[in-house]
């Protein structure tokens, strides 16, 4: 089987894009698992965190579906919907767009660059539920917002929300990120338990100044990233809801692969989050793929010329968190 791809990323949590409306694919549900495990493996010839699937809606102007690289189906990928917004309006000649996504249709739009010549997106990021049925994270509360969990940690607290994806975030020091607490615990919530049965993304936040946070994330069913963005979006609004940042604010958001912002608007108890960052194309290949052998060949690739550009981006916020003692 011959499929088009492009490789991108959106802070570094790089993504294989396959458009299934302008190419006649037809993939079965276990035919896109298997050809998002096989193609992310970081040993092969592509490797990526995950894959985004653009198909045709019958409403909004076009579908995202997000694949994990070890082939689970996420509900939502706000690094990745930069990709898919960006893809979508130049296709379509737009400067914003409706992207239905599994559990909400969601607003995109083109933005002013972010860093000169950096091409940036802006998605929304909703619903939010704080319910912790909503993730799931079985205890025997409705909500948990900057608490313990005995059974993860007996110093760190945590707060659980789901962006739809679910996501657990501990605001942290210097010193908890240095340390190894992140994987411990991540590994325990990612592999069989009955705390969290679906898995999570864990991610530990340091506030580096008011408007300026930093996040570093391990994600459900890819490990550690450079970025995750609902994880950002996520833990934005936590910042806010902790008096450390404000709503209706830009919040900068520091990670490994470089920098994007969010805003976090309230209404009537309600909460969505705009997250504004770039959404960047590395190249475009064809993969000839034998799902029954397991093996695909890159017959033929080119690259894009703005990753360069976007590393001046990423260098600029490496040297900031530097200076912040990270
Ligand atoms: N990298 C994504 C989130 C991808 C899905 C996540 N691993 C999950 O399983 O929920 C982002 O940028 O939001």
């Amino acid at each position: 089987m011959l499929i088009d791809l492009i490789k991108g990323h959106g802070s570094g949590n790089d993504f294989l894009v396959i458009d299934e409306i302008a190419n006649a694919y037809s993939f079965s549900e276990s035919e896109r698992a298997e050809i998002a495990r096989l193609l992310c493996n970081r040993s092969s010839d592509l490797g990526a965190d995950g894959i985004l699937f653009i198909m045709k809606s019958d409403h909004a102007e076009g579908r995202m579906r997000v694949f994990n690289a070890d082939g689970s189906e996420a509900s939502m990928c706000g690094n990745g919907l930069r990709l898919v917004a960006r893809y979508v309006c130049e296709m379509l000649g737009f400067q914003e767009a409706i992207i239905e996504t599994m559990k909400a249709d969601l607003k995109v739009s083109k933005q002013e660059d972010i860093f000169v010549n950096v091409t940036t997106y802006q998605v929304e990021i909703s619903p939010v539920s704080f319910h912790l049925a909503d993730l799931p994270l079985n205890l025997n509360e409705d909500n948990l917002l900057n608490e313990k969990i005995p059974e993860l940690s007996d110093e760190l607290t945590f707060s659980a929300l789901a962006v739809p994806n679910p996501h657990l975030i501990s605001i942290v020091e210097t010193e908890q990120l240095k340390s190894d607490i992140q994987k411990q615990i991540s590994e325990k919530v990612n592999n069989p338990n009955e705390l969290l049965p679906d898995g999570v993304n864990v991610s530990f936040v340091k506030s580096l100044e008011k408007g300026s946070i930093y996040v570093n994330t391990f994600e459900r069913g890819v490990g550690f990233t450079n970025a995750c963005g609902t994880a950002m979006s996520a833990s934005s609004l936590v910042t806010c809801l902790q008096g450390l940042n404000e709503v209706e604010e830009i919040i900068n958001v520091y990670n490994n692969g470089g920098k994007v912002q969010c805003v976090v608007h309230e209404s009537e108890e309600n909460y969505s989050i705009d997250l504004i960052g770039n959404a960047t194309y590395l190249y475009k290949a064809e993969v000839d793929i034998d799902l029954g052998s397991e093996k695909f060949v890159v017959s033929s690739k080119e690259d894009f010329t703005e990753q360069s550009t976007y590393e001046k981006l990423q260098a600029e916020a490496q040297a900031y968190l530097r200076g912040a003692g990270l």
